[in-house]
């Protein structure tokens, strides 16, 4: 099985622009500079989000089951552990700590910081 890359924010944020976006949902990274054209709800809500988490955005919405479905096919990894938790990096908000996914998706904790407190909430 080959393995999946891990993306830090700063990574992440470099792409960013109409060209070359990725956003992340649920500690996923997509690549979706391919989708903007196609999307339902117009360009100028996925481009508010380039580079940056965009779950709550994309929870907020009720995306349907296709919506997800349909975000399989820009994956192109996982955001690395330490960019999880808003507690780690409040410049870059990741998943809350309130969201199971965010314990149940969890990358490989091999990857670089882990934040503890989540757990005690
Ligand atoms: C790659 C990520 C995304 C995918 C694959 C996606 C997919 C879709 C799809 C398939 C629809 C049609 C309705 C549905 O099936 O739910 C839709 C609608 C919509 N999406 Fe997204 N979406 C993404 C990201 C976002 C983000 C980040 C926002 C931010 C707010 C957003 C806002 C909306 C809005 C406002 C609509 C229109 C709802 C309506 O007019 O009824 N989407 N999206």
């Amino acid at each position: 099985m080959s393995k999946v890359t891990a993306y830090t924010g700063e990574q992440i944020q470099k792409h960013s622009t109409r060209e070359d976006i990725w956003i992340v949902v649920h500690g996923k990274v997509y690549d979706v500079t391919k989708f903007l054209d196609e999307h339902p709800g117009g360009e100028e809500v996925i481009l508010e989000h380039a580079g940056i988490d965009a779950t709550e955005a994309f929870e907020d919405i009720g995306h349907s089951d296709d919506a997800r479905e349909l975000l399989k096919d820009y994956f192109i990894g996982d955001l690395e552990v330490e960019y999880y938790l808003d507690a780690c990096r409040p410049e870059f908000p990741g998943l809350h700590s309130a969201d199971a996914d965010a314990v149940t998706n969890m990358p490989s904790l091999a990857y670089g910081c882990f934040c503890i407190d989540v757990f005690r909430i």
